[in-house]
């Protein structure tokens, strides 16, 4: 694991963008995996930075979303897909056609998660699988649980979730109470991991995950277990890190 801590929240998402830009100027047919929130905004727009500047192109990529609400209508302006689309889908070059995000208003959920898994496997591995954590430790929508789902499933969000998400809403009643989720077999299937965390309030959950014991309790944890992880946390962030 290769944990790097930042005064500058610039340098942070210079960094971060420059793992995503190389991989693919390198790979130009990479398989990115994409997550969302507050916290990789910074990283997206020094993404599109870059491919404004014509250092990148994303013509022959893919992208997986990990995780999307269930119910929301897509153009609802906090959907994932339409994050995606404000932040980094509408201002590069990766086809509409190839930037795959699970739907959370499929008529069968199910039937909805298993494709999206069949998606995934006929793109190979993922070779980049971006990540957020959750106050409680989630990664994706993979809430603390006594097992944790290997591939896309259903979830039910936690409440420190929802209330964490309440700030993109009106009022809590308005986030939906479930998503559709990649799973952390997958995730952990990824080549390499990029594990972005910000702020204060997430000090002792990076602490726990990054040195504590590796449990379901903590589907964060379970990142310790991969061979290629690499950490970008803001000094607010790394506090507890020694
Ligand atoms: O970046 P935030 O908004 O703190 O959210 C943490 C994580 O929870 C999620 O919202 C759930 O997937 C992620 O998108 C994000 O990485």
């Amino acid at each position: 694991m290769n944990v790097l801590t930042f005064d500058s929240n610039e340098k942070l998402n210079e960094t971060g963008a420059n793992i995503i830009v190389g991989l693919v100027q390198t790979n130009p047919r990479a398989v990115l995996g994409l997550a969302t929130g507050g916290t990789p905004v910074g990283v997206y727009e020094q993404v599109v930075n870059d491919f404004k500047q014509g250092l990148v192109s994303f013509k022959q990529a893919t992208s997986f979303n990990l995780d999307e609400y269930v119910g929301l209508d897509a153009g609802h302006p906090e959907s994932y897909r339409s994050y995606m689309k404000h932040h980094l889908f509408d201002h590069i070059d990766l086809p509409a056609e190839r930037a795959y995000i699970p739907n959370g208003n499929a008529s069968n959920l199910e039937e909805e998660c298993a494709r999206y898994d069949e998606r995934i496997a006929a793109a190979g591995q993922i070779d980049l699988q971006l990540l957020g954590l959750g106050h409680n430790g989630h990664i994706g929508f993979n809430e603390p649980a006594h097992a944790l789902i290997r591939g896309t499933h259903v979830v039910d969000l936690a409440q420190e979730t929802l209330q964490a998400n309440a700030r993109f809403f009106n009022n809590i009643d308005e986030v939906p109470k479930q998503a559709l989720t990649m799973g952390v077999g997958t995730i952990l299937k990824a080549k390499m991991i990029l594990l972005i965390v910000r702020g204060a309030d997430k000090a002792e959950i990076v602490h726990r995950a990054l040195t504590g014991p590796i449990t379901t309790d903590v589907p964060a944890s379970l990142l310790q277990t991969h061979p290629h992880l690499v950490v970008l946390l803001d000094r607010e962030a790394g506090r507890l890190m020694a």
